[in-house]
């Protein structure tokens, strides 16, 4: 990997370079790239800080990627007992970082915890105070856009920054002036990335400069993911040298109107991508048809976005939350104009598989996550995309499960699972050996490789334990992938 540029704990075959249109300054790349090949590979953050929520239950030194390898209880800081470790490796490197400077001031908050965006600059104005950021990453950070010209504009958004840099400075006891607080304050906002696990699953927040400086495109050729506390930057399609690097800051499965507001209310740009350039003539805005009257439609997509809202509310139990989702999503089937991929639906459907899992309902989460396989992600994602994969995997860990569990028949399912006769270790073989041919070219993160690797390799020694090849099994393997399908039909014909 080359590196021009002299940040530690950066690796990069990018260059920082003024970019076209407005855009600011973006990164480029400085020789061609393949699809799965890092971009970007970021070891240590400037800051990344767990949400209040995850405080409880991710350890804050590895951020769940040694937790989830060594399995160990949390133990929490002796001092604030506001953050959580797995050892004392995580705790030492943690407190070598920024938690001795922090630590007693928890302690004097408690029981009051301050929230993720408080916490990440408090830790960025302390690190500052002790020198601890080298001359070249506090330059890359001080050249970050802020937008502070029109924040100033937006009294709600002013007030919050306002408040935030206030009182961190307050419990900081720092010399730097509080407009300067305020600027770190902004450039937290605009230039943060959602910290997640290997899995995509939201942890809190991260900033890095140096990745701060990609722009977005909802044509993105390059997507951002985590493995413990490193960030990898990996491109999604052939990048050849001198391209820019765009990721997506917002999910651009959703029509443009919704992207372009997103785009303008939080990073306060127009954007002005290939994608946007078709304006609502992409998938992300067709309906099956043209419709002559779209009053059906949006009626429908209202009903469904009140049905989702309270849905999600948090005072909503679990199983009413079930119901609610499925109402929606059918409101949306019954207009018979809606295609699976356009949203809201698809991402009602993955909404209702967090709550299926969680309730305890895995044979119906079995089924919406074979639609999900068969039917959306292979529109709405390209085949390197990390979240397919991880789609993908998810579908892999049920099929095991039920393979362990058999499937209880539940007349609230839309079909019964068992009635398709489907061999779930040939279907399980199937899906792990198209992640594992798939991987190096994919966005995933080493750990996620590895679990992968790691599991379709137990899974085909198994096989072979018992005489069978399902590498000379192609007959067998598409009959399986057939009666899958034949579910996933007949399962969408009642929704
Ligand atoms: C995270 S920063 C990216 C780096 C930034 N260009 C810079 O010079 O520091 C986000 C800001 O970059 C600009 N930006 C990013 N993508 C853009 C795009 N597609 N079109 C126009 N401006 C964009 C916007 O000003 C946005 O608020």
């Amino acid at each position: 990997m080359t590196s021009r540029i002299s940040l530690p704990s950066v690796e990069t075959r990018t260059v920082p370079r003024q970019a076209p249109n407005g855009m600011g300054n973006g990164l480029f790349a400085t020789t061609d790239i393949k699809p799965g090949e890092d971009v970007l590979h970021v070891k240590t953050p400037f800051v990344a800080v767990l949400d209040t929520p995850r405080l409880e239950d991710t350890c804050a030194g590895c951020f769940g990627k040694r937790q989830m390898e060594t399995g160990n209880e949390l133990k929490a800081c002796t001092g604030c007992r506001v953050v959580k470790y797995c050892d004392r490796a995580c705790q030492s490197k943690d407190w070598k970082f920024a938690h001795s400077l922090e630590c007693p001031i928890f302690k004097n908050l408690k029981p009051m915890i301050l929230p993720n965006n408080a916490r990440a600059l408090l830790r960025i104005v302390l690190r500052t105070s002790k020198n601890k950021y080298s001359a070249e990453e506090a330059k890359v950070f001080d050249d970050l856009e802020t937008h502070i010209n029109e924040i100033q504009e937006s009294q709600g958004q002013l007030d919050k920054i306002t408040l935030t840099a206030r009182a961190v400075k307050n419990y900081s006891g720092t010399d730097v002036d509080e407009a300067t607080v305020s600027t770190y304050a902004a450039k937290l906002d605009l230039n943060s990335f959602n910290l997640t696990t290997s899995m995509y699953d939201r942890i809190g927040l991260y900033l890095h400069p140096y990745a701060g400086l990609i722009n977005h495109s909802c044509d993105y050729n390059a997507t951002v993911g985590f493995d413990g506390e490193e960030l990898y930057v990996k491109a999604m399609r052939p990048i050849e040298k001198d391209e820019q690097i765009f990721i997506s800051y917002i999910d651009t499965t959703t029509p443009y109107n919704i992207r372009r507001n997103e785009l303008k209310e939080r990073y306060f740009f127009d954007c002005q991508c290939t994608k946007c350039a078709k304006g609502t003539d992409t998938i992300e805005d067709r309906f099956i048809s043209t419709p002559e009257d779209m009053s059906p439609l949006e009626n429908a997509e209202r009903e469904a976005l009140q049905l989702l809202q309270t849905a999600t509310a948090s005072s909503t139990e679990a199983s009413v939350t079930i119901e609610q989702l499925e109402a929606a999503m059918h409101t949306l089937h019954k207009t018979e104009n809606w295609p699976l991929t356009r949203q809201p639906y698809a991402s009602l459907r993955d909404k209702l598989i967090i709550s299926l899992l969680s309730e305890g309902n895995f044979t119906r989460a079995f089924i919406h996550s074979a639609i999900r396989y068969t039917k959306i992600d292979p529109i709405v994602y390209d085949k390197a995309h990390p979240i397919r994969h991880i789609h993908a995997w998810s579908l892999v860990r049920l099929t095991v499960f039920l393979s362990q569990e058999g499937f209880p028949p539940n007349p609230k399912d839309p079909v019964q699972v068992k009635d398709f006769r489907l061999n779930l270790h040939f279907l399980i073989w199937y899906i792990l050996a198209e992640l594992t041919s798939t991987q190096l070219e994919s966005c995933t993160v080493p750990s996620f490789r590895k679990l992968v690797s790691t599991q379709f390799a137990q899974v085909h020694n198994e096989f072979k334990a018992n005489g069978i090849d399902p590498t000379k099994s192609r007959a067998a393997l598409s009959a399986e992938m057939n009666k899958l399908e034949q579910m996933v039909t007949q399962a969408l014909a009642k929704e």
